[in-house]
């Protein structure tokens, strides 16, 4: 079966031999790694296009991120601008668009370390909000940096709580301008990337490639006709003309919410399973019989169960992502003509899915750096940097433990459609997402064995089960609280940690429906169906031994069929370690994006490692330390002796 003829980082000399333990992982192909990027890039035609911009951007020098783990904060944000500089001009010399496939790849290619987002949720803002005369005039001048806009809503004092934001915005009829002010110091916008009294919010955890700044406004005056006027209008006279609702001017968030899944949060967990499961076949330590060689660390269960469900998700989440991007377009373009019918289910799925991703890939991505024990705690190895990097989408585009709880506010509202008497206001549908609080729900699960667990209808069933259960409970106890005589607020409040379960479960429940979903239409593919089905199942499974106590609550699982389902889990670890390796090479990251001396694509780790070192300061130059204070001592101590 074809593999790609891969490039292997040609700046190392030696590494022309692939590390024989990484060679034996690639023998035997139960599928067809190709044909399996092609799908995961929607397309052959795509992985064709996506490797051709990453061998333009490889083949420049002023994109290698070799030196990236020695350089300061500033210097890695010049260096995102280099880039970001230089990938304009190839673009311009060869047509890449501005919103083109080919940029997408070229971000991909250098992993994010390029300031290529400057304008990018101002963008979907412009896109969102304004008329269509408005982006006419401004999205030009963004796509040709004649201007850089940042979105700036967060302020020093809110960022989630979107009413409690205390810029002022005063209309002057006289001059038809729009007076912006910071009235207080909480109001100084804090965070936004790319800003007037401007400055930098010092050091973060990560995002070097990214300049987040403060702005704080005196009187700036703005024209009225810069107000974004999709949904909302001020006549000469000051006049306020609502065109869409409430939540209209959210609809930006939705849309970042959205794009950010696939573009960003997704292909770091990619990144950290290909680190980790590579390593993790060139790791020998310790022996599996005590008359055996030393083991392959991946031939071990515990490692397998730290690195199986991490790529398990990986596909998941892929596939769910996929799908709700189809979605989103769907809702997006309705949205855009004032049919705002599909934005609460939009909604819900948009905030679900960037918490859930955003954590599930965070704590992955910390599983892969630890499955890599000291090496994993080494910059070198591109963990530590995946790990932070993605710690801040659990935080921007919305908090997810808030995002959570919009979830739980739609399933409350979903709950109490379907309690709704029949002869009572006519049922609307249920959306789509909670269809299954309106389905007949089993009382027990009927698996009898453990290869019973394998089958998607069951487990699929079971996490609705598990779902609705939660949904309804939440919905009891926040009853119970206002008819106990708790205003609707407090009620809410005391109940949010019941809620924010049910919202996870919920969200569960969407990942194994989507996964199930997207291998039904793999139904030609055989070889890889069979393959992923092992990681869909192991993904619902997971979730159902990580949290066996919402499947016992009710008797719904026995702790007898939980057992089988941790006989299922562990077979199924055993069956997926053979195709581990191929698994993460169809994600088709090369050296250079990957820029790990662990993930290698050829093994050779502790050449590499060791090579890398060599290029830390310590290593090229005098270390001022010896020189200020251990030689005194050490001299102190000797004229001592
Ligand atoms: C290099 C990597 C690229 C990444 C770059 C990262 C750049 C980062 C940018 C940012 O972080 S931009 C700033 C992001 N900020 C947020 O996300 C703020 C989060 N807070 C909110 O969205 C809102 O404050 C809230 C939490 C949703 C609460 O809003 P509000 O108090 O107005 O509403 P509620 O009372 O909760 O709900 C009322 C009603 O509105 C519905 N709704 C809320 N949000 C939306 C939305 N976005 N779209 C559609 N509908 C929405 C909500 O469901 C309620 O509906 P009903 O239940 O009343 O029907
Ligand atoms: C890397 C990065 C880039 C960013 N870029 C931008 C940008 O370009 N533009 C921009 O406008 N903003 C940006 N932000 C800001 C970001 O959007 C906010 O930080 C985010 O929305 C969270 O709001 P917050 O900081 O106010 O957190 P808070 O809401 O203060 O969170 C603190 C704690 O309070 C809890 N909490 C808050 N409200 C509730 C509630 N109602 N119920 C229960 N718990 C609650 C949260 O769960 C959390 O545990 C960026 C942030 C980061 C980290």
């Amino acid at each position: 079966m074809g593999s790609p003829v891969h490039r292997v980082s040609l700046g190392d000399t030696w590494s022309r031999q692939m590390h024989p333990d990484m060679e034996s992982e690639r023998y035997m192909q139960s599928f067809d790694v190709e044909r399996l990027t092609n799908i995961l890039d929607g397309g052959a035609q795509n992985t064709a296009l996506r490797r051709k911009v990453e061998s333009i951007i490889h083949s420049y020098p002023e994109f290698s991120r070799k030196d990236n783990y020695f350089m300061t904060q500033n210097e890695r944000y010049k260096a995102a601008m280099r880039r970001a500089f230089h990938i304009r001009l190839i673009a311009q010399r060869l047509g890449w668009l501005e919103d083109g496939r080919e940029l997408g790849y070229a971000y991909r290619a250098l992993s994010g370390d390029v300031a290529l987002n400057i304008h990018r949720v101002f963008l979907k803002a412009l896109r969102s909000l304004g008329s269509e005369e408005q982006i006419a005039k401004w999205d030009p001048l963004c796509k040709n940096i004649q201007i850089i806009a940042t979105y700036a809503q967060t302020e020093l004092g809110h960022g989630t709580y979107l009413q409690g934001l205390e810029t002022e915005a005063t209309y002057d009829a006289a001059t038809q301008e729009f007076v912006i002010h910071s009235p207080t110091l909480t109001a100084t916008k804090w965070w936004p990337g790319d800003r007037i009294i401007v400055g930098d919010i010092g050091p973060k955890m990560d995002f070097d490639q990214m300049d987040n700044g403060f702005l704080r406004l005196n009187h700036v005056r703005v024209p009225r006709e810069n107000m974004l006027s999709r949904f909302a209008q001020v006549l000469p006279d000051g006049t306020y003309i609502k065109l869409g609702t409430a939540q209209s001017n959210y609809l930006p968030m939705v849309v970042v919410r959205v794009e950010l899944l696939l573009g960003e949060v997704l292909p770091t967990l990619q990144k950290a399973c290909v680190i980790a499961t590579r390593y993790s076949v060139i790791r020998r330590q310790s022996q599996l019989r005590p008359s055996d060689p030393e083991a392959k660390v991946l031939d071990y269960q515990t490692q397998q169960q730290k690195l199986f469900p991490q790529l398990a998700i990986s596909y998941a989440f892929h596939f769910l992502a996929v799908s709700l991007l189809e979605f989103f377009q769907h809702a997006y373009t309705a949205i855009l003509n004032r049919d705002f019918s599909l934005l609460p289910e939009l909604h819900a799925l948009s905030t679900g899915m960037k918490a859930m991703m955003s954590e599930f890939c965070t704590q992955g991505a910390e599983m892969c750096r630890r499955a890599c024990g000291g090496h994993g705690y080494s910059k070198l190895s591109g963990l530590p940097s995946l790990v932070t990097k993605l710690s801040a989408s659990c935080t921007y585009e919305g908090e997810n433990t808030v995002l959570y709880l919009q979830v739980a506010r739609f399933l409350v509202k979903s709950y109490l459609q379907t309690q709704m008497s029949p002869g009572s206001t006519p049922q609307r549908s249920l959306p789509p997402s909670v269809a299954y609080l309106a389905t007949p729900d089993l009382a027990r699960c009927p698996a009898q064995r453990a290869a019973d667990f394998l089958c998607p209808e069951l487990y699929t069933t079971a996490w609705a089960h598990v779902a609705a259960r939660l949904i309804k409970d939440s919905v009891h106890h926040l009853q119970t609280l206002t008819q106990s005589g708790a205003d609707q607020h407090e009620a809410w409040n005391q109940t949010t940690v019941i809620h924010l379960q049910a919202a996870k479960a919920h969200c569960y429940y969407v990942t194994v429906k989507g996964f199930t979903e997207a291998l039904e239409k793999l139904e030609n593919e055989s070889a890889i169906q069979q393959v992923l089905k092992r990681l869909c199942d192991l993904h619902a499974i997971h979730g159902i031994l990580t949290n066996s106590g919402d499947f016992l609550h009710d008797a719904f699982l026995s702790g007898a069929q939980v057992d089988m389902a941790r006989t299922a889990y562990l077979d199924l670890l055993r069956l997926i370690r053979k195709d581990a390796i191929l698994l993460t090479d169809a994600f088709d990251f090369t050296d250079e994006c990957l820029n790990s001396a662990l993930g290698c694509y050829d093994g050779n780790v502790y050449e590499r490692l060791f090579q890398w070192a060599q290029k830390s300061p310590t290593n090229t130059q005098e270390n001022p330390a010896y020189e200020e204070y251990i030689r005194p001592l050490l001299q102190s101590w000797r004229s001592k002796l």
